[in-house]
């Protein structure tokens, strides 16, 4: 038996005629935060997305819980951080965050909004709100349902020192919950906290570093 949440089986992804991720094959067990890391276009978000079930892989299998990554859409099992927010702008923060609870008729957390520094902006439209809101909002609405795997794309890329201690805490307090958060990101201060580190290199992933 295995306790493996996410799996890639030698998986390639081409984008044209070239190969973005290379022969990458992982499991990733619950319950742990996995940094993704590596250089600009080294091919980070493409395997976020493609854990995501987005897109397909051009060869290989990638499965969560033992199935298609496409077939999951249940965004408790599996839920995105985008690396641009995708807010509705015309909804409030609150409303953005909330989404996924809302439209399953679950209550959410109340503490949330606030733990990432939000509670005062809840009734604002998103419109109305700077990038590193949007991006916190955005991880509030990954955060809320707890889920089994959140792939959150560069967490802090928007963020200054203060909120970035938030975002750090809301992933920490996830992941001792029980969430497998995979993060691609370039961001020293995610590293340090890092359970395992997987670099990747033009597509292909290098010798796995268990950090803690
Ligand atoms: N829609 C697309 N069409 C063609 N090529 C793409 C597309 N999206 C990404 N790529 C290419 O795929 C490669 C991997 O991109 P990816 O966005 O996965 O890298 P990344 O490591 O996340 O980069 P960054 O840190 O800059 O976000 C890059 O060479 C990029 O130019």
């Amino acid at each position: 038996m295995t306790t493996d949440l996410v799996r890639l089986n030698a998986v390639t992804h081409l984008r044209g005629a070239t190969a973005v991720v290379s022969e990458v094959s992982l499991a990733l067990p619950p319950a742990r935060l996995t940094v993704l890391a590596g250089r600009s276009g080294s091919g980070k978000s493409t395997l976020l997305h493609l854990v995501a079930g987005i897109m397909a892989p051009s060869r290989g299998e990638v499965t969560v819980g033992g199935k298609p990554a496409t077939s999951v859409h249940d965004w408790a099992q599996v839920s995105l951080l985008p690396q641009r927010p995708a807010l509705a702008p015309e909804l409030t923060v609150a409303e953005n965050a909330h989404l996924p609870a809302s439209l399953r008729g679950r209550t959410p957390d109340p503490e949330l909004l606030a733990r990432l520094g939000l509670d005062a902006l809840a009734t604002r439209p998103a419109h109305d709100t700077s990038l590193g809101e949007q991006q916190r909002t955005a991880l509030a609405r990954t955060l809320v349902l707890s889920p089994a795997v959140a792939l959150l794309d560069e967490p802090t890329a928007h963020q200054d020192d203060e909120h970035v201690a938030l975002v750090l805490s809301a992933l920490t307090t996830a992941v001792t919950d029980g969430t497998l958060a995979l993060v691609a990101t370039h961001d020293q201060r995610i590293i340090d906290l890092a359970d395992t580190l997987l670099p990747l290199r033009s597509g292909r992933l290098e010798e796995e570093v268990q950090a803690r």
